[in-house]
């Protein structure tokens, strides 16, 4: 008669790694993606969190503008896409969860859909690559707020942003009935 604990474990799965040996995540980003960690310095005071600097050279492109944009409690903002720039979010307050989708035939990540996790907590930089679909969701429960720094500066007249809807075919992706645009 074998005993609870062997019935039990026969039918478990042991974790895979998801941290390398430098306690970083493991998990893929597509290809162009990358994170640039800050650090806040605490005090007695308050606190300091350095966003941009062109020093860090994390990204080769210059530091030109930047907006904060804010995300509604359980919203998403999404799809977009641009053709002509990058996004380099920083997330100020918040927790938020971005989807990205990747269509470009060139890429080593063709077809891959890739999820990342951004909270103020730990404080960095991510950036999207350009031509790819992301969407952007509020996992929190309070306002979410983000600093963007493109890679261009915004064209009012023109603007570098193209949108399908959350429930598209075209990407690979359930938001169940969330709202957003
Ligand atoms: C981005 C931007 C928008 N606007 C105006 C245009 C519009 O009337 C209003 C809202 O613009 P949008 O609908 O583009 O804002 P929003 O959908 O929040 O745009 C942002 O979404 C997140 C998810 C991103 O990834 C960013 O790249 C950016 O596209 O603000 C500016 O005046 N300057 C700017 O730099």
């Amino acid at each position: 008669m074998t005993s609870i604990l062997e019935r039990t474990l026969a039918a478990a799965k042991q974790d895979e790694r998801t941290v390398d040996e430098n306690r970083r995540s493991l998990v893929p980003l597509l290809d162009g993606m990358m994170f640039h960690d800050s650090i806040r310095h605490n005090d007695d005071r308050g606190s300091v969190t350095e966003l941009y600097d062109p020093r860090w050279n994390w990204h080769p492109d210059p530091l030109v503008f930047s907006y904060m944009f804010t995300i509604r409690p359980g919203a998403v903002k999404g799809w977009g896409l641009h053709k002509e720039h990058e996004d380099r979010y920083f997330v100020i307050s918040g927790e938020m969860e971005v989807v990205l989708y990747d269509p470009r035939p060139e890429s080593g990540t063709y077809g891959k859909l890739c999820k990342v996790y951004l909270s103020a907590a730990q404080p960095r930089l991510m950036n999207v690559p350009k031509f790819v679909w992301h969407a952007d969701r509020n996992i929190g429960t309070t306002e979410l707020v983000v600093v963007n720094f493109p890679t261009i500066q915004y064209d009012h007249a023109k603007p570098d942003k193209y949108r399908l809807p959350l429930n598209t075919d075209l990407i690979p992706y359930d938001f169940g009935n969330v709202t957003g645009w």
